[in-house]
């Protein structure tokens, strides 16, 4: 069983390069079972030894396969060992702590063992809180000699206290106990097996465990692991051995005899540790904590609290009512489909961002209309001169809606006119209007369906379609979404027109179906404008479901009209003007502007120059403040000089006051000193 093990797995344990080497040796030479040495010759067999120097194990059992590195500090305890790897009985039993308190205190290192806070358990008292199921194992360097104070404990066989034989150090009988002898060629053994070794994750869980947790199971080569090498009894060894689950769960393990149960055992543990590894890397903080409590099951019911599913459970809760029952059914099924690859190690990215989308799209949730006809009005009048015909219809929608309370969604408007005369700008205040949520879709040059109809799920990187994007973004059900240049799209063999047919048509767009989301969605209570330079250029079909609305191009005293009333107000403010800084430009001014400078239909250029007045008469009102702020300055300055001067020559004529009445002063009483000599 032991003859695979190489070198690699002891130097890593061992602290210098001369007990490297004899370690390397010791093993070389104990663990060829088959081949013994004369060395190894000499050794009883494993069978005879029934007494044993107790070592009590703080972390977890030793498993027959393992080794565990041991810190022993009792002197009396390694002189036992001295004596015993003497040759008499060169094992010792290894018997795990009831207690958990003391793990808590134990090494950091994981695996170390320390027994020197034991030192106050002597004899009774310690053989009351160990198991009595242990394991009889071979210590190195046990045919050398002990290096310092530490032990290498190489698991061999299942022991099982009979009576003490020492108080101090712990000594015990114990018999060998054997597995249950069981059919090879039971069906019920062989499927568990199967099912564990078949597990494909079983063998890299394996590798990252040995790699990780630096566990050395003898019966591996060089580290690599080799599902085949293994027996029934060794693959349940092996598995709890490295399944780093809580100790008295392996404890149960090694006292299990029968090896189906064993193997149950096992294959439960090696499921909980999938689930901690994989909740460790994705929350490693919490997952520290919960690894702290070293509660094995509890940390697989924290994982089970803090599912990913969760984030999309709370999200949905508020609108569980509004979703769909189709969308529901498929959330509902999606989200049992993460919590399953997130215990079984699967990638659950594309489940993930599937469920962002599915569950951010707003449900139900409409924003609150307004059918008030003279407000509605009242902002398209203060939005935009003329445009009679668009608000005349815009209004009728709104006149409809209100009678019947219900807004028919469903038409199509198209704006059709030359650049700009306000297309654009007219549907935004439309929505404005409505008190519905604005979206523009650029469409011009779209060449891909896809674009608006999203791409599949198998494709890496896919993403919703345009529409589903808009949902979100505005978060209601029933924005205003205007197709802007709805007559330029591209020409592609990808059909944009049908997706746009799709997206448009009042009869199929209740049942919107985006590639990516793969549920129908509603799109009846969006209202589509439409914007076109050029009706002609639209294609039939689509141009079967619109309402047109011509917009001509603007006449010189129209132009005159939204110059004044509205894009000298708008540029005005958009340049940090104040009404009262700039006198505003006069009629003549404008008129000779319209007449020489802007001659196309619409308005846009005309803006344009408007607004590069503007700048220069901003320009020049800042140079002005500028200046007439340094001259400020200057006045200061020379008026604070002046100051200064004049007080300055009050103060010398009061110092001089004081000089001269000092003088007459002293002067004074020389004066009648002399009078008094004489
Ligand atoms: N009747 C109007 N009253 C007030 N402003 C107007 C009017 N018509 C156009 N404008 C202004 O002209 C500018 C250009 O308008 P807009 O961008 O809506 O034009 P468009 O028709 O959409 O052009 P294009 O076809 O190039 O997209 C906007 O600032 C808009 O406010």
């Amino acid at each position: 069983m032991l003859k695979l093990f190489t070198s690699h797995h002891v130097t890593s344990r061992l602290r210098n390069r001369s007990s490297h080497k004899l370690a390397r040796r010791a093993f070389l030479t104990t663990l060829t079972d088959s081949k013994p040495t004369d060395t190894v010759s000499a050794k009883p067999c494993i069978d005879d030894c029934q007494t044993v120097v107790a070592l009590p194990l703080l972390r977890e059992p030793l498993i027959p396969g393992f080794y565990m590195p041991l810190y022993v500090k009792d002197p009396k305890v390694l002189a036992a060992l001295q004596e015993s790897k003497s040759g008499q009985a060169p094992y010792a039993g290894a018997f795990l702590l009831k207690d958990d308190k003391y793990a808590s205190t134990a090494s950091s290192y994981y695996g170390f063992e320390t027994v020197n806070i034991l030192d106050k358990l002597k004899g009774k008292e310690l053989l009351k809180k160990i198991y009595q199921v242990g394991t009889c194992s071979g210590y190195i360097p046990y045919i050398l000699s002990i290096q310092g104070k530490q032990v290498i404990l190489v698991g061999r066989k299942r022991l099982q206290i009979t009576e003490m034989v020492n108080r101090n150090p712990l000594t015990v009988k114990a018999q060998h106990i054997k597995d249950k002898p069981y059919d090879k060629d039971d069906e019920v053994i062989k499927a568990t097996y199967i099912e564990v070794i078949g597990d494909s994750n079983y063998r890299k869980l394996a590798e990252f465990l040995l790699q990780k947790r630096r566990r050395n199971f003898t019966g591996l080569r060089a580290g690599i692991f080799d599902a085949t090498d293994f027996n029934y009894q060794k693959l349940a060894d092996f598995g709890a051995g490295i399944c780093g689950a809580n100790k008295h769960k392996i404890q149960e393990v090694l006292e299990e005899l029968d090896i189906h149960k064993r193997l149950d055992l096992v294959k439960k543990l090696v499921e909980i540790t999938k689930i901690r590894e994989f909740h460790a890397s994705i929350f490693p903080v919490t997952y520290a904590t919960a690894e702290d409590k070293k509660e094995e099951y509890g940390s697989a019911e924290y994982v089970k609290q803090n599912r990913l599913s969760d984030t999309f459970r709370k999200r949905i809760e508020p609108i569980k009512e509004k979703i769909p029952k189709h969308v529901l059914e498929v959330i509902e099924e999606e989200l049992a489909n993460l919590d399953r690859k997130e215990y079984g190690f699967g990638s659950t990215d594309s489940i993930y961002s599937y469920l962002d989308w599915l569950t951010a799209l707003p449900w139900g949730n409409c924003s609150d209309e307004n059918f008030d006809v003279l407000r509605a009005e009242k902002i398209l009048d203060e939005d935009h001169y003329g445009l009679h015909v668009v608000k005349e219809r815009i209004l009728e929608f709104i006149a409809v809606a209100n009678l019947t309370g219900n807004p028919e969604g469903r038409k199509i408007i198209c704006l059709s006119g030359p650049p700009g005369v306000g297309k654009t700008s007219v549907a935004r205040s439309v929505a404005r209007a409505l008190g519905r949520k604005f979206f523009r879709l650029a469409v011009g040059g779209l060449s891909d369906s896809s674009e608006i109809k999203g791409d599949r799920r198998v494709y890496i990187g896919a993403t919703p379609g345009k529409m589903v994007q808009c949902l979100k973004e505005v978060g209601t059900e029933n924005p205003l979404v205007l197709l802007d240049e709805i007559d330029k799209l591209g020409n592609s063999c990808r059909d944009p027109e049908g997706a746009l047919l799709e997206l448009l048509d009042p009869e199929q767009n209740a049942h919107f179906l985006d590639y990516f989301l793969d549920v129908p969605i509603d799109l009846s209570k969006v209202l589509f404008v439409c914007t076109a330079n050029n009706i002609d250029r639209l294609p039939g079909p689509l141009l079967d479901r619109m309402e047109v609305i011509e917009l001509a191009g603007y006449t010189a005293d129209e132009k005159m009209h939204i110059a004044r009333d509205y894009l000298v107000k708008i540029v005005q403010r958009k340049c940090g003007m104040k009404p009262e800084q700039v006198n505003v430009m006069s009629d003549a001014a404008l008129l000779s502007l319209i007449e020489n400078y802007c001659r196309e239909a619409g308005v846009r250029n005309l803006q344009k120059q408007i607004e590069k007045i503007f700048r220069k008469i901003a320009l020049k009102l800042v140079r002005q403040q500028a200046s007439a702020k340094a001259a400020m300055v200057d006045l200061e300055s020379s008026e604070t000089a002046a100051e200064g001067s004049i007080e300055l020559t009050n103060e010398y004529l009061r110092l001089a006051d004081v000089l001269k009445c000092d003088e007459r002063k002293r002067r004074d009483s020389s004066h009648s000193c002399q009078k008094n000599n004489v």
